[in-house]
């Protein structure tokens, strides 16, 4: 499928902290658009991986050179006029400003849910290197879009479908 979108060329974070289906959700955005869809968590330095899984949450030193390769990564889509979507956890403005220099139009979709959601996903998730006990930190350090910032929300309690079609929607894509 082939994307149809009016405008210059532009890249989309699916953002939201651990369980709130980044991938899941980007991916199938990604799909509906004909776009690629990088997986942020693929850019993680191994020390980094290796950290979460010992339980212990990332920094920011920790995450500062992973956010930099991502917005690397929409730097190349951009010079090849390929638009992309990401997903990124993204969780505080400043993060989201290192996404934002890597393209001239990076926006954001926040998947965002309640706390037991949350805790519930993740617990049930088999095969993943990120332990639910890492949640609370992970809620603690996100912030939430500004109202200055190019984005929409979509509740992670709706179908990946519905959260697609709103997306979409939200964000003046056509697919
Ligand atoms: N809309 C949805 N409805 C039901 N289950 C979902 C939905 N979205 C994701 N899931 C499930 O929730 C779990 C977490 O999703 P996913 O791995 O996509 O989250 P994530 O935000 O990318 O997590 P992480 O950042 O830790 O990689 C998975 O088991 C996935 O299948
Ligand atoms: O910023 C972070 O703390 C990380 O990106 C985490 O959110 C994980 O990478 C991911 O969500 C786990 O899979």
């Amino acid at each position: 499928m082939v994307a149809a979108v009016s405008g210059a060329v532009q890249h989309i974070v699916v953002m939201g902290v651990s369980g709130s289906g980044k991938s899941t959700t980007g991916g199938a955005l990604a799909a509906r658009l004909g776009w690629p869809f990088i997986e942020g968590d693929g850019f993680h330095p191994e020390a980094n991986v290796a950290k979460m899984r010992a339980g212990v949450p990332l920094d920011d030193d920790d995450r500062a050179p992973w956010l930099r390769a991502l917005a690397q990564a929409f730097a190349r889509n951009q010079a090849a006029g390929q638009g992309s979507v990401m997903g990124c956890s993204a969780l505080k403005r400043a993060y989201r400003d290192i996404l934002r220099g890597g393209a001239p139009r990076v926006r954001f979709l926040h998947v965002h849910g309640s706390r037991a959601l949350l805790e519930e996903r993740l617990q049930s998730r088999e095969g993943h290197f990120f332990p639910a006990k890492l949640l609370d930190s992970q809620l603690a350090t996100l912030e939430m879009l500004g109202p200055d910032e190019d984005g929409a929300v979509v509740d992670m309690a709706l179908s990946v479908e519905d959260q697609v079609d709103q997306a979409l929607r939200l964000l003046g894509l056509r697919a």
